[in-house]
């Protein structure tokens, strides 16, 4: 199975970070190379570029592709959504400039819009029955409005930075989206794109929880359950010679500061908080 992976840019890195806690690790992954293997055999990786990546996975040089949501339906391509990944998120929207006479998409009729995703944009604009002039520029898009290329713009934004540094305010909100994990329909059910999908829903679930160990005593276990949020029952095992018992359980990281001190209180000790890699419920 090959799958299609952002080569550069801002999405590469975080989709190799994915990979390797994935278990995927990428053997000899050098800069410049165009597919590299991983640990599993059957696994190959193709970089591309993020907006290219649904065009491989359409035309069959990969089964499974991994970019953003927008990148998806700017090709076009009826691909099937597995997991979102949760990374990468940013908002398409409208824009125009702050001072200007466009407060509602319905005002852009008959004006000029500049954008690099010029099929979302005309597909927007049916939607909303507006008639726009929609002209594609490659980069830059928010500099159009002020040297009277264009009267409104849609782009990416995510901190919001880049637009109030241009003096353009948001008209209207065209798409959210994150990265996700793609498939050409005609593969989605294979069992190693399955596989390949537990294993980022497994990562994803495993993000915001912590592994506690403890010890505790035995006539306290009662008390260790009550402070012990969600995710079933701990684990306890017996410790030999003693009258404490170990103790492991997954909590929520948001948790973790009022349980540890809960299980202080209780006379829990040596309790040991690790991240964990991959949780398959
Ligand atoms: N603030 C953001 N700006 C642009 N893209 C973003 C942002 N946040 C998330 N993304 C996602 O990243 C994708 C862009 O990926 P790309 O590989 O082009 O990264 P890049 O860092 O913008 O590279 P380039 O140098 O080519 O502009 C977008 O299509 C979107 O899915
Ligand atoms: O809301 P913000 O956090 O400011 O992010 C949005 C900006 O970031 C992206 O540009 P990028 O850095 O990718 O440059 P580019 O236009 O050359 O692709 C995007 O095209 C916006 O211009
Ligand atoms: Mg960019």
């Amino acid at each position: 199975m090959r799958i299609a992976v952002p080569n550069k840019g801002r999405l590469h890195d975080p989709t190799v970070e994915l990979l390797e806690r994935a278990g995927l690790h990428i053997e000899d992954g050098t800069d410049r190379k165009l597919y590299a293997d991983t640990v599993d055999p059957e696994v190959t990786v193709l970089f591309a570029r993020a907006a290219d990546i649904p065009e491989y996975v359409r035309d069959g040089a990969a089964e499974v592709g991994i970019t953003g949501l927008d990148q998806v339906r700017e090709s076009g391509h009826d691909l099937t959504e597995l997991v979102d990944l949760e990374f990468g998120s940013c908002r398409l929207v409208l824009a125009a400039p702050e001072d200007g006479d466009i407060e509602t998409v319905t005002d852009v009729a008959g004006k000029t819009v500049a954008t690099e995703f010029p099929h979302i944009a005309r597909e927007y604009f049916a939607e909303k029955g507006v008639d726009a002039d929609v002209v594609e520029v490659s980069g830059a898009t928010e500099l159009t409005p002020h040297v009277e290329m264009a009267d409104a713009i849609i782009d990416i934004t995510s901190t919001g930075t880049t637009l109030r540094v241009n003096r353009l305010a948001i008209v209207d909100d065209v798409l959210d989206s994150s990265v996700r994990l793609f498939a050409r329909p005609d593969a989605a059910d294979d069992p190693k794109v399955t596989q390949l999908a537990t294993a980022f829903e497994s990562v994803r679930a495993a993000e915001d929880k912590r592994y506690l160990m403890m010890n505790a005593p035995e006539d306290r276990l009662d008390d260790v359950r009550e402070v012990i949020p969600g995710l079933g029952g701990p684990t306890v095992m017996d410790i030999a010679g003693s009258d404490d018992v170990a103790v492991h359980v997954v909590v929520d990281e948001r948790d973790v500061f009022e349980v540890v001190n809960d299980l202080k209180a209780i006379g829990a000790s040596d309790i040991l908080v690790t991240e964990i890699e991959r949780l398959v419920e």
